[in-house]
């Protein structure tokens, strides 16, 4: 069933589990989620960045709305890193119950006054607002604690932030970042800063930038003959600790983007002779599903349906 965002994030922060927000692109990733978060009896979220609907239009938000609202377990479809306050307005036309607007570049007062407008207009319709404080950027354990404070989010802004504005959940900076390229080895995730965050903050929080980036997903995209460099993921540990400590919404992209390509380009090695489409994005939207299926064993949303 179709329910705003902070239906589904409100009890996973209450009861202390985690739930994906995937980024979906075309059919095949929808399908590859929904029917994921149908077998895993496990709410889910439909995140759809603008560059999404601006590649599917009314074909992609057409199938997220009407599928969520088909679906046998809790859906919100939401806009990822909304950047302006038109960009949330077409989303709310298109029937999404969940809008990130995303001022976290601009100055603490813009970020507050835009993320306001929004949080107006979203809650005027029904629909609960993300908003974002502090800049993604990995960082490495010994980087000098002020840049850290320049970068992540400070918990007492946090605070504030979410009085003035009154929106419904928070992304955090706290050492995340978005892509394939995550630092060096295992990043540095600012834990005590999360825990300085949740205890001032009983919205839901967010993560961005939480992919496992797992190894042998690099390796099979490589061995398929995909090119990419010294990639690094958010480890599965600090996933669990940043969820009891407060994290309900983790956002992944990247890990759903490897699978299907890597799958894809398997295929077209295995036969050059194959032009039935179906016969390689079928087999990689069950790639997709089966790393949608384990991020939500991980994140704890198994069977909270
Ligand atoms: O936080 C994330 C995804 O993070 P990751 O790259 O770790 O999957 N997102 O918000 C998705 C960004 C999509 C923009 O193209
Ligand atoms: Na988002
Ligand atoms: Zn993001």
């Amino acid at each position: 069933m179709l329910v705003t965002g902070l239906e589904i994030l409100k009890k996973a922060r209450e009861e202390g589990y985690g739930v994906g927000a995937f980024n979906v692109n075309n059919m095949e990733f929808l399908q590859a989620v929904l029917e994921a978060a149908e077998e895993q009896r496990s709410p889910v979220i439909l995140a759809l960045s603008e560059g999404a609907m601006k590649y599917g239009g009314r074909a992609l938000t057409l199938m997220a709305v009407e599928l969520a609202k088909e679906a046998r377990v809790p859906v919100a479809v939401h806009l990822d890193h909304g950047s302006s306050y038109e960009s949330v307005l077409r989303a709310l036309r298109a029937g999404f119950t969940s809008v990130m607007i995303d001022k976290s570049h601009e100055d603490f007062e813009t970020n507050v006054r835009e993320t306001r407008r929004v949080v107006e207009a979203a809650h005027a319709v029904g629909v609960t607002v993300e908003a974002e404080l502090g800049r993604l950027a990995g960082i490495e354990e010994h980087v000098a604690v002020d840049e850290k404070d320049a970068l992540l989010t400070n918990p007492e802004e946090a605070r504030i932030f979410m009085e003035r504005t009154g929106a419904d959940y928070l992304a955090v900076a706290i050492g995340t970042s978005h892509g394939a390229y995550k630092g060096k080895g295992r990043p540095f995730i600012d834990h005590a800063r999360l825990e300085r965050i949740a205890r001032l903050v009983p919205a839901p929080l967010v993560l961005h930038g939480a992919s496992a980036v797992p190894p042998e997903l690099v390796e099979r995209f490589r061995a398929s003959g995909g090119e990419i460099g010294e990639a690094a993921g958010i480890h599965p540990e600090d996933i669990k600790k940043a969820i009891s400590l407060g994290i309900a919404k983790i956002n992944t992209d990247t890990d759903l983007r490897l699978a299907f390509t890597a799958l894809i380009r398997e295929a077209l090695n295995k036969n050059p002779k194959e032009f039935d489409p179906r016969k390689y994005l079928g087999p990689a939207r069950e790639a997709v599903k089966e790393v949608v299926k384990s991020r939500m064993e991980l994140f704890g949303s198994v069977g909270r349906a």
